[in-house]
């Protein structure tokens, strides 16, 4: 067995056939995949080497391993979601005994995660798969009674994963007690056919994740034993008797795991293109800003650095909060592992709104820098139209992004009722207790200012939404349709909670760290940190009108502010993002390369179409020729 040593950038990245001779995007999309099989199964041994040494726990943070394969898969890797999901399922929701037994391969099966269905993706209380319990062979035998009930999505379903964990309602003696998750082999491993009783394959081509290997899965009949059902929350018991969890939400605890991952790797989507575009501003001179001069580095323009810093601050800001939401989901596991489920709706309440907010930010981020490009931008050897489509995917995969506003707003209205009712909240909500003292208080025109502002926002909001839904009750409405009814307002006060969580914990982070950086490290973090704070203090001046003691002076120094930061942070914006020390080889870009030869870069790049492979296509003479004589004059 080859055995690597822990790998580190160069060993991966020098591994010869890792590398593409020609660029993906002249692939077939059937080619693209056989692709980074090829280039995956490479990296799933020294993966899986690397992660034996770590012994894999269930909220361990991955280790950046996860980033090299960015660069070599160049796309996503169809193998991702058996280390996001899969085997996080099996260590989250199966016991210890079910742990050792459905793992006892290691890194001999390859899984997935199955819960979308064709019918449903949101609403998993909907789901149709069934999973019912035979009591005189003990088995469950699955099935999936209608087309709307395959299971539709799943990364590396298609043609990829012989494994995978399927949510299924759960059937005990004609009763259904619900979505509960199963351990299932879907493929032989030896033969990798699929196995009898279910139809498999992949659901075609997308806007982006065209390597994901994104597949449907079907059951007819399929038997699996019963101790494959996850058993480490709710049970099925031999005699049928049905074992309930101490809390039915548990199942979904896999889906948060992703969720507070999701705001980290979006501070990586986000590293990538910022210096893929700030690079190639330094570079790219176009224009003048004194006629009488030769023509500027684009980045000199005062309007390219506000498309570009907010973007270098986003990441920042991500990577931080990523740090503290991670460090917040461990402790709610670990009490949860002790029997307490107290923080539990808090922790879904903050993943939900703040994966949310940065996938969405991510997105139009990497947009507005890629548009900062030019027509430079819109090639793929840019690649940010491939960081463009691989992020915005987050928006919706792990829970769409209303329905997780939503589910935040849920959390606000039962955090503010509880603070009408004087009792104490926990700190992430204790604001909301304090709005009424403090709504008429002196505007301060810093970033604690701002912050406690941006609360204020928060707490008007949301107070206002609990009368929206007092007020359609009191006209007759039942409280879900109040709550319909209310649900543009509830999704503005998630985003309004969501952004004030960053500003407050990226800003008293930084503060916190300063004193213990270099006097030069900690002046440039803090100008980042005040820029993003600025800047959604300028992006929420209306609200901050209806909900502070803003007044429109402030708000001109505020903006005199903002200009001022962006000089500041102009001469140290190359060493920023070259600080965020992503390779070439990983950044796959030919504008932003740290040797800036962007021409040269572009051209090679531009030689490898296959198109260029001759002077005369052959279709000239197959259909151009013909039609041109015929016209000839
Ligand atoms: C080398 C290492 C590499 C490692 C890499 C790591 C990561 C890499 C990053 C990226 C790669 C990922 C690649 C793609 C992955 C994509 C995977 C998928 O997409 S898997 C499918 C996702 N599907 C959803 O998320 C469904 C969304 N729907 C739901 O969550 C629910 O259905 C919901 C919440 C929308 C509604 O559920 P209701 O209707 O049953 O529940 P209600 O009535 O609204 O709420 C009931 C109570 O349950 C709580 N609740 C709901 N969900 C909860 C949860 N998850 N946790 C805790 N509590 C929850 C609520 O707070 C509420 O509590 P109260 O009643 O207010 O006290
Ligand atoms: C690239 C990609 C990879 C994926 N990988 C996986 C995977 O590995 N495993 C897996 O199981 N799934 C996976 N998914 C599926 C993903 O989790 C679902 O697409 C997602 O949960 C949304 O469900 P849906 O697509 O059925 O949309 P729906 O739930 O039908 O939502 C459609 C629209 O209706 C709105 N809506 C729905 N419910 C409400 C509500 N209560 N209130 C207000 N509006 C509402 C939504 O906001 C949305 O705009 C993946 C999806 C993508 C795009």
């Amino acid at each position: 067995m080859k055995c690597y040593p822990v790998p580190r950038e160069n060993l991966v990245l020098s591994i010869d056939n890792l590398k593409d001779d020609i660029p993906e995007e002249y692939l077939s999309h059937k080619e693209c995949y056989e692709n980074v099989i090829r280039k995956g199964s490479v990296l799933y041994d020294i993966f899986s080497e690397l992660s034996k040494d770590r012994k894999h726990k269930a909220h361990q943070a991955p280790s950046n391993a996860y980033r090299i394969s960015d660069g070599i898969m160049q796309n996503v890797n169809p193998f991702l979601l058996h280390f996001a999901l899969f085997v996080p399922a099996i260590t989250n929701q199966a016991t210890p005994e079910q742990q050792a037994e459905f793992l006892k391969h290691g890194f001999g099966i390859i899984g997935t995660y199955a819960q979308t269905e064709l019918g449903h993706g949101t609403f998993l209380r909907g789901l149709e798969t069934t999973a019912t319990l035979d009591l005189e062979t003990d088995e469950f035998v699955l099935n999936s009674p209608t087309l709307t009930s395959y299971k539709w999505w799943p990364g590396g379903l298609g043609h990829t994963a012989n494994h995978c964990v399927v949510m299924a309602q759960l059937y005990v003696k004609g009763k259904c007690h619900g979505p509960h998750l199963f351990f299932v082999q879907i493929r032989d491993i030896e033969t990798h056919e699929p196995l009898p009783g279910l139809k498999l394959g992949e659901i075609g081509a997308k806007m982006g994740f065209n390597t994901a290997d994104n597949g449907f899965l079907g059951f007819h009949n399929f038997r699996i034993p019963r101790n494959n059902m996850l058993m480490k929350n709710s049970q099925v018991l031999k005699d049928g008797t049905y074992v309930e969890s101490k809390n039915e939400k548990l199942t979904y605890g896999s889906m948060v795991f992703v969720r507070v991952y999701l705001l980290s790797d979006m501070a990586y989507m986000l590293a990538r293109a910022a210096t893929i575009s700030v690079r190639y501003s330094a570079v790219r001179h176009q224009s003048h800003i004194k006629p009488d001069e030769p023509e500027v580095q684009i980045l000199d323009f005062v309007i390219q650095q506000h498309k570009l810093f907010i973007s270098i601050a986003t990441s920042h800001a991500f990577k931080i909060c990523g740090l503290w939401l991670w460090q917040t989901y461990s402790k709610v596991m670990e009490d949860i592992g002790k029997g307490s489920m107290d923080r539990l709706p808090e922790l879904h309440a903050l993943s939900c709104c703040l994966k949310t907010t940065s996938t969405r930010d991510a997105g139009w981020l990497i947009e507005q820098c890629r548009l900062a490009c030019g027509g430079h931008g819109y090639l793929m050897s840019s690649n940010l139209p491939s960081l463009y489509t691989t992020a915005t995917a987050a928006i919706t995969y792990e829970g769409e992004s209303t329905v997780l506003l939503l589910q935040t707003a849920r959390y606000l209205i039962k955090s503010w009722k509880r603070a009408m009712e004087g009792e104490s909240l926990p700190a992430t909500v204790s604001f909301l207790s304090e709005y009424f003292n403090k709504r008429y208080n002196k505007w301060e025109n810093t970033p604690k200012g701002i912050v406690d502002g941006l609360k204020l926002v928060v707490a008007g909001v949301t107070k206002m939404c609990a009368e929206s839904i007092q007020k359609h009750v009191s006209r007759g409405q039942q409280y879900e349709e109040a709550w319909n009814s209310s649900s543009v307002q509830l999704i503005k006060a998630s985003e309004a909670y969501s952004r004030a969580l960053l500003c407050e914990v990226f800003w008293f982070e930084v503060d916190k760290v300063s004193s213990t950086l270099s006097n030069n490290l900690a002046v440039v973090l803090k100008q980042l940190a005040e820029l993003y704070i600025t800047y959604w203090a300028l992006e929420k001046r209306g609200d901050l009108l209806v909900y502070t003691t803003i007044s429109k002076d402030d708000l001109d120094k505020l903006q005199e502010r903002y200009e001022e930061l962006l000089a500041l942070i102009r001469p140290n914006a190359v060493g920023l993002v070259d600080s965020f020390d992503i390779r070439d080889e990983i950044l796959c870009s030919t504008l932003g390369a740290y040797d800036g030869r962007v021409y040269e870069r572009m051209m090679e790049h531009a030689l490898k179409s296959p198109l260029n492979a001759e002077t005369v296509n052959q279709s000239f003479h197959k259909y151009m020729k013909p039609v041109i004589l015929k016209h000839k004059i």
